[in-house]
């Protein structure tokens, strides 16, 4: 996202769009959101000149690092929204400026529709202890506690009892697969364990929001696919929203429900794994998710054709809910031999996928979104 035009402040209101009755404001509204370390960091987003500069010129110009440049972008209740970029992008400081970890140099940050720029010291530390919870990627255990107290660390600041904050340390325990290790250090435990307590931690304050900072870069590859499958089952069963960071690729398509895609602090790309994949923005993001297999990621509600008069003959067609991945279409149409129909839940058929446009899908020729034709 490019710069546009002067910044009118350094720091805009918080001016998210009233949400409709019913419907709740998003968690994070992020509008126009700079972060330039250096001298004199708060010209660079003011002035257009600077703030079009590209990354290196920036530098050689002012001494400043644009790490996030010009960023908007909601996360919505529920969700895991993840950023993603290779190292160096921004991600971290991003994420930081959510809860002025790090504090941004222009634009607008909203938490639930509340102006986060202009919360007072008091404010701001009872979002960070209560409303958003951070699991980072070093775990940051106390070494000499055990597993229960570490859990219990931010339970304590909450004015709990000690029998309340046990209780709840052994329930958050057993939740994270944790249960019968709460006696040991952190030290006795695997990689894996201890960012169990981590996220444990994270839980027990019971946040509305967990920001989780490449919480499994440190992990070997199972017990990573092991975390995922954790955070996935939390949002599941919790619907917790989740901010999540990573740089890997594959993490990302698997936790997220929408990816940011990161380039020199500016967001390329926003959309789900499904529009990244099938619909990158630029070369960029192309180059990014070359390798993905696609019939993994791509559903036939993106593949499928609207039905034709050849299409009439149901008898022996396989029918298929709509986020069905390609690759398992492709075994249905291989085992009956005959095109798959795409079907609601009500039975409407929204359409058809036959051999030739899986296939499109899996060489990665274009496919275009359908819009429903229902027969
Ligand atoms: N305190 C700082 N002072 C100056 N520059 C900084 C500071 N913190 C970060 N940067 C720079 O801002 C840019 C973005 O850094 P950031 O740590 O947010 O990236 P990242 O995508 O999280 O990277 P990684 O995946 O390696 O953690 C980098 O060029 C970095 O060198």
């Amino acid at each position: 996202m490019k710069a546009t035009g002067q910044h009118p402040l350094p720091r805009q209101r918080a001016d998210v769009a009233a949400p409709e009755p019913g419907e709740r404001p998003p968690v994070f509204a992020v509008r126009g959101l700079w972060k330039v370390f250096g001298p004199r960091a708060e010209r660079v987003p003011r002035n257009p000149a600077l703030a079009a500069l590209p990354a290196a010129e920036l530098t050689a110009r002012t001494g400043c690092t644009a790490a996030v440049r010009d960023v908007s972008f909601e996360v919505r209740p529920g969700e895991c929204f993840v950023v993603m970029g290779l190292s160096g992008s921004g991600k971290s400081t991003l994420v930081r400026c959510l809860t002025r970890l790090i504090e941004p140099t222009a634009g607008a940050v909203a938490m639930d529709g509340e102006d986060v720029l202009a919360m007072d010291k008091e404010r701001l530390r009872e979002l960070r202890r209560h409303r958003a919870a951070m699991v980072f990627q070093h775990f940051g255990l106390l070494p000499h506690r055990t597993v229960r107290d570490n859990i219990a660390y931010g339970l304590q600041i909450q004015g709990l009892s000690r029998a309340e904050r046990r209780a709840r340390a052994e329930e958050m325990a057993a939740k994270v697969g944790l249960t019968g290790l709460e006696h040991r250090r952190p030290a006795q435990l695997s990689g894996g364990q201890q960012q169990r307590v981590g996220i444990a931690r994270a839980l027990a304050v019971d946040p509305e929001v967990m920001l989780f900072d490449e919480p499994f870069s440190a992990l070997d590859p199972l017990i990573r696919r092991d975390m995922q499958d954790e955070v996935l089952r939390l949002r599941r069963e919790e619907g917790r929203t989740m901010v999540f960071i990573t740089h890997d690729l594959s993490e990302a398509l698997r936790v997220g429900d929408r990816i940011a895609l990161m380039r020199d602090g500016g967001i390329v790309q926003i959309g789900t794994p499904e529009e990244i994949v099938g619909r990158p923005a630029d070369d960029y993001v192309r180059d990014f998710v070359r390798d993905v297999p696609r019939d993994q990621v791509i559903t036939v509600r993106s593949a499928m054709r609207p039905v034709g008069p050849g299409d009439a003959d149901r008898d022996g067609c396989a029918e298929l809910p709509p986020e069905t991945v390609v690759a398992d279409a492709i075994a249905a149409v291989a085992r009956t031999g005959r095109p798959a129909r795409v079907t609601d839940r009500g039975g409407r058929c929204l359409g058809v996928v036959d051999h030739e446009r899986l296939l499109s899908v899996v060489a990665g020729l274009d496919t275009p979104e359908l819009e429903g034709t229902a027969t």
